[in-house]
């Protein structure tokens, strides 16, 4: 049936709008069971981050994840699905609620990705209080999801359909954001002007306790490697700062994407006016058509003022035995768990650098094939901590974390990401981040210790760590 537009609904996709979900309500109404109809539209260019800081109210839930350098973003709020999960099961029943969608999803038209399903989960599987509302483990699917890959544009407008769902308001409310979207593209400039405004005008002050508080935890940790009850541990502080004024997404966003553009610059939102942001140069995994790819990055060093010295240090630090030992760690952890999942991982040595503007790493990208069957978040699960950001032992390592970090880490150092029906997926590991509300703001940093790590050295790279997110937000 086509429903023409009529004098009150002038609006140019009603009519095809209606004519597809009339066709989704009627299957609702055979089957008595709801259905998620996923619709998407073209757009012309438009900057999913300048969508973000416009269209959201202050209560929607929202995830924003983009990769400059990829070309890739995505602006999603308006959670048309948000639960959450705790507990030591919490990536299964996680997986589990994505997966009793997918019989019922409908996707007009046909297309390579999407929906998204967002999911955060906290580094412990329990969180000491709530911190900005975040539980260990949280599903959002929104009913706006505004996607760029590389020149193409899209709005995925999700809608759930019931066998009594009235459609005419469903209907207008999508054909007025597609047509809203579609004028939208002018007003991307408006980020502009904050790129512009580079200057640093706020620095944490490093040397506060925080930083002693840190050189105690790298000592006492050196004594237990020293003492053999573990080999690795990744020591985090957190550094909680008050100001008169609010800190602002929209100032530093813009800045963390075009200050680090390898990285994967993020924003997920709590309760209470509360986000997660950051830039984190680190990829957990990424799995599109079957092709998984993951990180394996530990190993730092600062980088070098001039290109002469830049390449020096950058050469120390592929030779650098105690950098290789913290390296090596991480990857065979990454290997091992990927092949006890039945994949067969690919990766070159010696690792390569990662340079990013304030910080060079240690890399190695690992790929694997995997099957349709395999899901993405059982082996985020099999993944997640790496001794990147736990230790080795795993298990002792994430009690000593337990024991000595004062502040519960929440989602600092956990997996950010999205999966989509067709089993594409993109996890990040949630460092380079900060936990902000209002006028405060919770920074993390950590450096992985070994038995020739020295206390004063680590502490330089926390504070060298800090700086993108320190800058960003000043
Ligand atoms: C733990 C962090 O970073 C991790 C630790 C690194 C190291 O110790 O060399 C390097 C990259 C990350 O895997 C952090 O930034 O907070």
């Amino acid at each position: 049936m086509t429903v023409a537009p009529s004098r009150s609904n002038p609006l140019p996709h009603y009519p095809q709008i209606h004519q597809a979900l009339q066709a989704s309500l009627q299957q609702a109404q055979q089957a008595n069971a709801e259905r998620l109809v996923s619709l998407s539209f073209p757009l012309p260019m438009v900057d999913p981050l300048a969508v973000l800081l416009t269209y959201p109210q202050p209560h929607h839930r929202q995830c924003y994840f983009e990769s400059p350098s990829r070309g890739q973003a995505i602006a999603a709020w308006d959670a048309l699905i948000c639960e959450h999960f705790s507990g030591r099961d919490r990536f299964a029943t996680a997986r589990q609620a994505i997966a009793q969608w997918q019989p019922r999803i409908q996707a007009i038209p046909q297309r390579p990705e999407g929906p998204y399903f967002f999911c955060s989960f906290s580094f412990f599987d329990t969180v000491a209080t709530a911190i900005g509302g975040f539980a260990p483990a949280t599903v959002l699917l929104t009913r706006w999801q505004v996607v760029r890959q590389k020149q193409r544009c899209v709005l995925i407008a999700n809608v759930l359909i019931r066998p009594h769902s009235r459609l005419a308001p469903l209907a207008r409310a999508i054909a007025e954001q597609v047509s809203q979207l579609q004028r939208f593209a002018p007003s991307a400039r408006l980020l502009e002007s904050h790129w512009g405004r580079d200057a640093v005008s706020w620095q944490p002050q490093l040397a506060r306790p925080e930083g002693q508080q840190f050189q105690q935890k790298v000592t006492s940790t050196l004594a237990a490697i020293h003492r053999h009850d573990l080999q690795k541990q990744v020591v985090a502080q957190a550094f909680d700062v008050t100001r008169t004024h609010p800190f602002r997404r929209d100032i530093a966003l813009p800045r963390l994407r075009s200050r680090y553009p390898d990285c994967y610059i993020f924003s997920f939102s709590g309760e209470g006016d509360s986000h997660f942001i950051g830039a984190s140069p680190e990829r957990l995994l990424s799995i599109r058509q079957g092709r998984l790819v993951t990180d394996a990055l530990a190993g730092s060093a600062p980088r070098g003022t001039t290109p002469e010295r830049d390449r020096d240090i950058g050469q120390q630090l592929l030779k650098n035995p105690k950098e290789q030992q913290e390296h090596q760690l991480v990857l065979d952890f990454i290997v091992n768990h990927l092949e006890a999942e039945g994949l067969h991982p690919c990766y070159s040595t010696p690792p390569g650098l990662l340079r990013l503007s304030n910080i060079q790493h240690l890399h190695t990208p690992i790929c694997a094939e995997v099957s349709p069957q395999t899901s993405p978040l059982r082996l985020v699960e099999c993944l997640h901590p790496t001794p990147a950001v736990a230790g080795v032992p795993m298990a002792a390592a994430c009690d000593r974390i337990q024991q000595e970090e004062t502040c519960d880490r929440g989602l600092y150092a956990a997996p950010l990401g999205w999966i989509d029906p067709a089993g594409n997926s993109e996890f990040i590991v949630g460092i380079r981040s900060a936990l902000i509300q209002k006028n405060q703001a919770r920074l993390f940093a950590g450096a992985g210790i070994v038995a020739d790590s020295d206390p004063a050295q680590e502490l330089a790279e926390i504070q060298l760590k800090l700086q993108a997110l320190a800058e960003a937000l000043g």
